[in-house]
């Protein structure tokens, strides 16, 4: 692979990400971003003599053996119709949005016959090391030799390969991202309505609360597009928000109307569907006294209790669309794997989730947060339903500008707690 050249069209976060790790593992890399940011990025990567900056995508496309578009999902068929065709003759292409239906129809229809398509997606944010986490790989028109290919291009990122269809790959990320971001979205937006600091009620301190404030911010500290694209233009990901709506609506409904044994039985159900075949051959993944590390407040003497609605309609949720999240751990990303090892620690506990189902009935304390919550899972699942970009953006704006003075400490404390608890889940 002698003179073999990389393309990287988009030079936003992970674009960079890319460029960097592909160049310092010694491979020529040509990229662009929008021709307005031609001399500033041309600045930025001065010292870097494996890296060109061109000015746009037709230099970019027409010079590299291997092109990967890093734009955002919802511009991508607009960004490959402008360079697709500029593509060098017999080169592969591929890109890095989050989810594959649009990205993949944007190059059939785009880019000539010759070229051979070889997608992929990095399971985790810009920020986070690649080495270990998933690196989905998407032979979708390619020969065997081009396929190695980028096999071999992409093996310095570290990455553990996953070998999946585009269909696959969508299918499997609407719960492992999609469906999960639902649920982190849906607690922010809830504690914005309640004009609540989560980190400041007695209610949410300490514990696996902690991780709920921590993956919250860490969401809506990013760019809303990333979250936008991967839940809207995700053909599955609207059913499976859908049913998690559900579930919360009818969890609540249960709780307002003191339906006591319908909501156990329901509960166990669920359970029963997504845990019961685990073997627990290992200590709970997420323990109190690590936990408690990571919090933005100090914990009361006695916190409040919490009927965990959001963690309770996340499993029922998964029962109903039989999925079975271990299934999908090939496809998981960081912030997956915690909220898996949160709902495991609700359901593994001894007497914890008899002492939860009891305050869902009993303690109408936090029915107004709780209706917050419901409100807010609906109105999450109406944007995607509808495809409404522009009603997204202003829901995550909104309270990305609540949250915002507090992100430099949340995203301390969040990536340090991520770190331990990844740590400690890989041993
Ligand atoms: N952030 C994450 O955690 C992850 C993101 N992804 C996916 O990767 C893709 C990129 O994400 P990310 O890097 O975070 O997003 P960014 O917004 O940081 O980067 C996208 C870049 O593409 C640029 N762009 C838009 N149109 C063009 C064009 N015509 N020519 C050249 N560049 C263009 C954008 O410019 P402008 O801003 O001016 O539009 C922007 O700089 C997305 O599809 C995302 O879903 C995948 C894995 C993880
Ligand atoms: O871990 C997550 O789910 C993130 O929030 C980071 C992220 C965002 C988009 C992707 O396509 C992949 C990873």
């Amino acid at each position: 692979m002698e003179n073999f050249a990389i393309g990287l069209i988009g030079m936003g976060d992970m674009g960079k990400m890319y460029a960097r790790r592909l160049s310092d593992a010694g491979w020529s890399v040509n990229a662009c971003d929008r021709e307005e940011k031609y001399d500033a990025l041309r600045e930025e990567f001065a010292d870097r003599k494996q890296i060109k900056i061109f000015p746009n995508g037709h230099l970019v496309s027409r010079a590299s053996d291997y092109i990967l578009y890093n734009v955002e999902a919802a511009s991508i068929h607009r960004v490959v119709a402008m360079y697709g065709p500029s593509t060098k003759q017999r080169a592969i292409v591929g890109g890095q949005t989050s989810c594959k239906a649009p990205e993949i129809t944007a190059f059939e229809k785009h880019l000539p016959e010759d070229i051979d398509i070889v997608s992929c997606h990095s399971l985790h944010g810009p920020a986070v090391d690649p080495r270990g986490q998933p690196l989905v790989i998407i032979k979708h028109r390619a020969s065997d030799e081009s396929f190695e290919k980028v096999k071999h291009v992409l093996s310095c990122l570290g990455s553990t390969h996953v070998y999946l269809s585009a269909a696959q790959h969508d299918k499997i990320t609407a719960d492992t991202q999609a469906v999960t971001h639902a649920a982190f979205l849906s607690m922010g937006k809830a504690w914005h309505a309640n004009e609540q600091f989560p980190w400041e009620i007695a209610r949410y301190v300490g514990g696996i609360e902690n991780v709920k404030i921590n993956l919250t911010l860490r969401i809506y500290s990013q760019k809303w597009h990333v979250y936008a694209g991967l839940a809207i233009l995700n053909p599955y990901a609207k059913e499976q928000i859908r049913q998690y709506a559900r579930s919360v609506t009818e969890l609540y409904k249960l709780m307002l109307g003191g339906h006591a044994e319908e909501f156990r039985t329901r509960i166990k159900q669920a359970g029963a569907s997504v845990f019961g075949k685990q073997q627990w051959d290992s200590e709970l993944l997420l323990q109190d006294s690590v936990l408690d590390r990571f919090s933005l407040g100090n914990k009361p003497s006695t916190p409040l209790p919490n009927n965990h609605l959001s963690l309770l309609a996340m499993v029922d949720c998964w029962s109903r669309l039989d999925i079975v999240p271990y299934d999908h751990m090939i496809c998981s990303t960081p912030l997956f794997r915690l909220w898996l090892g949160v709902t495991e620690y609700l359901f593994r506990k001894p007497g914890l989730l008899d002492d939860v189902i009891k305050i869902a009935m009993d303690d109408d304390t936090f029915r107004s947060d709780d209706l917050e919550f419901t409100f807010a899972a609906r109105g999450w699942s109406d944007c995607v339903t509808f495809g409404d970009f522009e009603s997204w953006k202003d829901r995550f704006q909104s309270t990305q500008r609540f949250f915002e003075p507090r992100f430099p400490e949340a995203t301390k404390v969040g990536n340090e707690m991520m770190r331990t608890i990844l740590q400690n889940i890989k041993k």
